[in-house]
């Protein structure tokens, strides 16, 4: 089926709203067969007043659980890793229970407790606390190990951070390299993603790039610009950086099957429910929109900003969307619309 034209006008007013909303800026890029699109509302950085750009880097938070996951499936092409061992025959005595796999991990299965709940459980605070620490993978496990499994094993979708965190400890194990250098040599260099970096521990991010906006929990506070951080809390759950463009060329190339074999990208799209529209495969989403079409990527909160990175089954219309604040519902509300725009076209009247 063709899908129809992008609603440019619905798009250019999505992003509008995030700013009504909150945000300083938005922005999205849209690769539609070759063709390319580009809108921008708003401020880069608050200070400068540099208008936001999409040629501009940004944190993309979660969307690096996709990265992730692609590597993991690599090494499931290759037959290092098996989807359906546990996880303790590749890091003896890690988890709490033997029955969790590689495969609950990727999908969110593992019932592993999200350490991020207590960590910012207060938003400023604990991103203040954390932002200039480094964490080593086993500690932020031992943090999740400190509660109980929130499900057992195997059974419903209960998303945690702390399954990206194990993810790449077991890339570190089975390839006796760091995620940083896997990244590279199996998505960065291949793909030419050259706005896409993995520099954690470092707190710049790399060139010219989008400011974020931390949004404190006290209502009317100012925002509190959030853009240096190790991201040591996240690592190979969401402290990637890339940009509108690489991230449109990962997630297209993706579903286009250019990063693994074509059993390992049905694998990845084996859905397990997230709602009545949302699935989530190994470290991919499938969202369902209004029109029917069905969509498939990432989305990312990472302080001071949200991302929605999500492409055709085909791989051939992508988008990524970006607003430069954070702890903001009404904004991340918007993000979704910027999703129908470039997917279902115009609205009937
Ligand atoms: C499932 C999500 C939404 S949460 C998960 C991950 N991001 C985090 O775990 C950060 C959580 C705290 C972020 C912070 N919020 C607070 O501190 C609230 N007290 C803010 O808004 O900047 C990511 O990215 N994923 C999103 C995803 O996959 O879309």
């Amino acid at each position: 089926t063709t899908m129809p034209a992008p609603d440019l006008t619905a798009l250019r007013e999505a992003l509008r709203s995030a700013l009504a909303k909150g945000a300083p800026g938005a922005m999205a890029r849209i690769d539609d067969h070759g063709a390319v699109r580009r809108l921008t509302e708003g401020v880069a950085d608050k200070a400068t007043g540099r208008a936001m750009n999409t040629d501009d880097r940004f944190r993309i938070g979660s969307v690096t659980k996709t990265f992730t996951s692609v590597v993991v499936l690599q090494l499931v092409d290759e037959g290092r890793v098996d989807l359906d061992t546990s996880v303790n025959t590749y890091l003896p005595g890690l988890l709490p229970d033997d029955r969790i796999t590689v495969r609950h991990l990727l999908s969110h299965r593992s019932g592993l407790h999200d350490y991020t709940d207590e960590m910012f459980a207060r938003t400023v605070p604990g991103f203040e606390a954390v932002r200039n620490k480094v964490f080593s993978h086993r500690e932020l496990v031992k943090l999740s190990l400190e509660k109980p499994l929130t499900v057992e094993p195997g059974t419903t979708h209960a998303y945690s951070n702390t399954n990206f965190v194990v993810a790449g400890m077991l890339i570190e194990k089975a390839t006796g390299r760091t995620v940083q250098t896997e990244y590279r040599d199996r998505i960065i260099k291949p793909l030419k993603l050259t706005d896409t970096f993995y520099v954690h521990p470092g707190t710049a991010v790399p060139g010219r790039h989008v400011k974020g906006y931390l949004r404190p929990d006290e209502a009317g506070a100012p925002l509190v610009d959030s853009t240096r951080q190790t991201a040591s809390w996240a690592q190979s759950a969401g402290a990637m950086i890339s940009s509108t463009h690489d991230l449109n060329t990962f997630v297209s190339a993706l579903l286009r099957g250019k990063l693994m074999s074509s059993a390992r990208l049905a694998q990845m799209q084996e859905w397990v429910p997230v709602n009545s529209t949302q699935g989530y495969g190994l470290g991919l989403r499938r969202r369902d929109l209004s029109c029917g079409v069905s969509v498939y990527g990432h989305t990312g909160t990472v302080q001071g900003y949200y991302t929605y990175s999500f492409t055709s089954k085909d791989g051939k219309r992508t988008i990524t969307s970006l607003a430069n604040t954070s702890n903001t519902g009404d904004v991340l509300n918007v993000m979704p619309l910027t999703l129908e725009a470039a997917f279902c076209g115009k609205k009937p009247a």
